[in-house]
């Protein structure tokens, strides 16, 4: 995505007629790929179940939720095109779902109500995490996993810590989506900076929470004078409550849904062209990584034919940067510990 928008492009994903996929292959031959949706009757799994229909690089989507997924899979299965749906409903049709899957995405789990943080959510998003990712390791072990359900910060270390015990792990395939971090601040320094926003692009690293998510206006491109320190400030703070501005406004009927499953899209799109080796596919993700001294960050990722081809780094930082990355990183530790003692202790 990011490399279409540095060319000045659309966002290629999920429109069918992107001219990256034009080039590469037609929806006929580009390969067979399964993708599973874990939590597609929800409000983030709808849309993404319909956004990953529209992509002509999906061969087989398997929708999976807890309940409600015949109907979201015969709705979406009337779409005509090259995606074969299935919907899976309730525990003992998880493996069914998962098998052959090349890769699989995470909204599952329950969203926030105003005045909750994120972490507020881990009681009970933790188990739904461990209980998927353990039929993950079991069932598609080499699938690259996509999670959205929150606190990321803590339930990317969770599923890394269920696939170590399961002896599946490979850090080049689990990614924390933070690319709604991305869609936000791209939106929103495209507004400020008065530029044509399809041309912005925006790195966001560290976390998905709060002060953890640290936006980098200083490589903003194209580069503006408009904005006033002050301005940055500003702009850097709506990124990263952006997800309380929806949780406030939609006031307590959950949290971003659609712009959320718009960045899933995404991001998955971007994890199938790195598989089917289109160069120059790069994201930001939370991912494994020794940028930081933190065992976990989110940075600009490449991806290829086996997940993460390289985690890149931060490049250059202004000094109001570099204040936001040494002040995340004690939450950011503190939360990825909490996962971490989670999966072993449970
Ligand atoms: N990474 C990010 O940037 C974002 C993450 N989120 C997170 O995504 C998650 C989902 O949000 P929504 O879709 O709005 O919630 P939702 O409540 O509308 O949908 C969640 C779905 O998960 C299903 N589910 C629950 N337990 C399950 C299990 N064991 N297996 C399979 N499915 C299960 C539910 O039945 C429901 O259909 C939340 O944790 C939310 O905080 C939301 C927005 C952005
Ligand atoms: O804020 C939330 O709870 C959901 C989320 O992660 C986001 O919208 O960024």
């Amino acid at each position: 995505m990011e490399s279409v928008l540095r060319r000045g492009g659309a966002p290629s994903c999920p429109a069918p007629s992107s001219h990256i996929l034009r080039r590469s292959f037609s929806a006929e031959s580009a390969p067979e790929r399964k993708v599973a949706v874990l939590g597609a009757a929800g409000g983030i799994g709808q849309p993404l179940a319909l956004l990953m229909k529209l992509n002509p690089l999906v061969s087989r989507l398997a929708l999976y939720d807890i309940a409600g997924t015949p109907g979201v899979a015969a709705d979406v299965s009337h779409i005509n095109t090259r995606a074969e749906v299935k919907g899976y409903m309730a525990e003992e049709q998880l493996g069914q779902a998962l098998e052959g899957s090349d890769v699989v995405i995470i909204p599952a789990g329950v969203p926030r109500k105003p005045g909750m943080t994120r972490d507020d959510l881990f009681n009970i998003n933790a188990g739904i995490v461990k209980s998927l990712c353990t039929a993950i390791a079991k069932y598609c072990p080499n699938a690259l996993v996509n999670m959205i359900s929150n606190p990321v910060n803590s339930t990317v270390p969770i599923a890394a810590e269920v696939f170590k015990k399961a002896g599946t792990y490979d850090e080049k395939k689990l990614f924390g989506v933070t690319t709604l971090d991305v869609v936000r601040a791209k939106t929103f320094y495209a507004g400020k900076a008065n530029v044509p926003v399809a041309e912005v692009d925006v790195p966001v690293v560290g976390g998905h929470a709060g002060i953890t998510i640290l936006p980098l206006f200083s490589q903003a491109t194209p580069a503006t004078n408009a904005l006033s320190e002050d301005g940055i400030k500003a702009l850097t703070k709506r990124t990263q409550d952006g997800g309380t501005e929806v949780v406030e406004a939609k006031a307590g009927k959950g949290s971003a849904t659609l712009s959320m499953a718009y960045a899933g899209a995404i991001f998955a799109d971007a994890c199938l062209k790195g598989l089917n080796e289109i160069p120059d596919i790069v994201e930001c993700s939370f991912v494994q990584s020794s940028i930081t001294e933190l065992p976990f960050f989110a940075s600009k990722v490449r991806l290829g034919k086996n997940g993460v081809e390289e985690v890149l780094g931060l490049g250059t930082l202004s000094d109001y940067e570099k204040e936001g990355l040494e002040n995340l990183k004690p939450e950011l530790k503190a939360s990825i510990e909490k996962g971490i003692k989670f999966a072993k202790e449970n």
